[in-house]
């Protein structure tokens, strides 16, 4: 039986991890690869992070058309040409990930590449079963579980019997639909809704939870509700009965809501309900590891499973989805691997998100639901857009920056941005709570280039409400 140092499993975030400081042990990486394609190179890059983004920014640009003639200029929009915006996104990722793959399978002498799905059959000891069938065995004295997650799917009558999309498929359609019905209201719905809508697609939203978002601060998350309601037609409360195959292709949604059950006939479904963590497929119980009651594999802050030689990162053990997390776990791991006398930990304070939609949202740290819920003392400002000199050129309405923070320390507890660019404009608070600055300090000792939008966030911080003698 095959015998190696190091198996890592996954090639997204876990591939970066083996480098030349690894020459000296023998590595195999196995990876079933990702979406219908089944590429190299994990969710992000393939069918995640990067191809949203670049169908959220042609979105923006056709957002524009509206906003920009209140403004007193008169856009038109003359066309979008779905393939052409595809094509050009493919067109690029495909060769990256192509090429990820061949320099994965020839570039370090030391350094195997496995194409196929990775299942333990014993503690350290792997089967690999590729795409034909063909099995093969091999033990490692280090695993480190990369695997990732996977849509959730539905699970209602009728839903075997119709073409339900999800973010692995909905990227590659030939033709735009005329209208979809979006199923969920989070971080991809969301995405989606704002490319889809700016596109001309008429796009219902059903999400279950009385608002989209509903884990964001709640201003921002009604904020949210309210702004997705303007552009798509939105229900909540909205509970899934059925898929009905109709003529065409189309598909008949049912659904009950709090006006009682309905019927939503449309060409095209989005599934977009959350991700399930792929730990429960790699039979891990042969490894002695039981996993997290939500699904994931137990790891402690240096990545460590409960089982020695066995560690993970990313989707499949982290509670956040988030890509820029799975980066520095597998930094940690890479670092652990190469150091074992000296392991650093993870930090997960302040792990900032961003959604992508229209308008962005970005924040960290606590909602304010949850610093009331965890009985913390705190104190909060708002600052609208509006009210700062570049709001004014764009003619801002129902944008903000919200924070919370520690009037004992000073620290920031928590940041929420609802507005143009405000993924970018969360940064500055984000460095200022990983590195315990005082947020008085933050506000009053660097200049803010006037009139930039970041005196949305420069506001914000100068009109905390601290108390007379902190
Ligand atoms: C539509 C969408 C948009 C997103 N946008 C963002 C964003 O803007 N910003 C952000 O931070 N995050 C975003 N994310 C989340 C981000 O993509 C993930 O958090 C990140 O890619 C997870 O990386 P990973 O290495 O854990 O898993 P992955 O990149 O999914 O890698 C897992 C790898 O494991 C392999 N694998 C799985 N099971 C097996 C097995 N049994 N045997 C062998 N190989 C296996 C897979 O083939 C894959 O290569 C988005 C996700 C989606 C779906
Ligand atoms: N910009 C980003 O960083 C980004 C973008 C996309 C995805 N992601 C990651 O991917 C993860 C998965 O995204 P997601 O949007 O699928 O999940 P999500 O957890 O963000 O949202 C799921 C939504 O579906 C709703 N829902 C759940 N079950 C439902 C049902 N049966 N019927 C109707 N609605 C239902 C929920 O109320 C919720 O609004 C995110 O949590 C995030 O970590 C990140």
């Amino acid at each position: 039986m095959r015998h190696v140092d190091l198996c890592v499993i996954g090639s997204g975030s876990g591939n970066s991890i083996v480098d030349e400081r690894f020459a000296d042990r023998r590595v195999a990486i196995v990876d079933a690869g990702v979406g219908p394609q089944q590429a190299f190179g994990g969710t992000c890059l393939n069918l995640g992070c990067i191809p949203t983004k670049m169908y959220v920014y042609p979105a923006d640009l056709a957002a524009e058309v509206d906003h920009a003639r209140a403004l007193g200029v008169d856009l038109r929009l003359d066309g979008v040409h779905w393939r052409a915006i595809r094509d050009r996104i493919f067109g690029r990722i495909d060769p990256i990930a192509e090429a990820g793959r061949r320099w994965r399978a020839s570039g370090m002498a030391n350094v195997e590449l496995l194409r196929g799905r990775a299942h333990f059959v014993g503690p350290r000891a792997l089967r690999v079963v590729g795409a034909e069938g063909a099995a093969e065995d091999l033990t490692a004295d280090q695993v480190v579980i990369a695997a990732g997650s996977r849509p959730r799917s539905v699970d209602v009558p009728g839903a075997d019997r119709v073409v339900l999309h999800t973010s692995d498929t909905v990227m590659r359609l030939e033709e735009l639909p005329r209208e979809m019905v979006i199923v969920g209201g989070g971080y991809i719905g969301l995405e989606f809704a704002h490319v889809f809508a700016s596109f001309g697609v008429d796009v219902t939203i059903l999400n279950r939870a009385g608002m989209l978002l509903r884990k964001e601060d709640e201003d921002v998350a009604l904020r949210a509700t309210q702004v997705a309601s303007q552009r798509c037609h939105v229900h909540l409360q909205q509970h899934l009965d059925a898929f009905e195959p109709l003529d065409g292709g189309r598909i008949r949604v049912r659904a009950t809501g709090p006006s009682g059950p309905r019927a939503y006939d449309t060409d095209l479904v989005l599934v977009a309900i959350g991700r399930i963590p792929n730990g429960d497929r790699l039979g891990v119980e042969a490894t002695g590891l039981t996993l997290t009651p939500d699904g994931r594999i137990p790891v402690d802050e240096h990545q460590r499973t409960p089982v020695e030689g066995i560690w993970a990162l990313g989707d499949v053990s982290s509670p956040y989805l988030l890509k820029h997390v799975a980066n520095a776990e597998a930094r940690t791991v890479q670092h652990n691997l190469l150091h074992p006398d000296d392991l650093v930990a993870t930090d997960h304070r302040f792990v900032p998100h961003a959604v992508f939609g229209s308008p962005q949202i970005a924040a960290t740290g606590l909602t304010e639901q949850e610093a009331r819920g965890r009985g913390l003392r705190y104190i909060t400002a708002t600052q609208d857009y509006r009210d700062v000199a570049y709001g004014w050129a764009m003619e801002d309405d129902g944008h903000f920056c919200k924070l919370l923070a520690d009037p004992a320390t000073g620290q920031l507890l928590g940041a929420h941005i609802i507005g143009p660019q405000a993924s970018v404009l969360l940064q500055p608070l984000v460095q200022a709570a990983a590195l315990g600055l005082d947020l008085r300090t933050l506000a009053r000792s660097q200049y803010w280039i006037h009139p930039a939008l970041t005196e949305v966030v420069e506001n914000a911080l100068l009109a905390l409400p601290w108390p007379e003698a902190a």
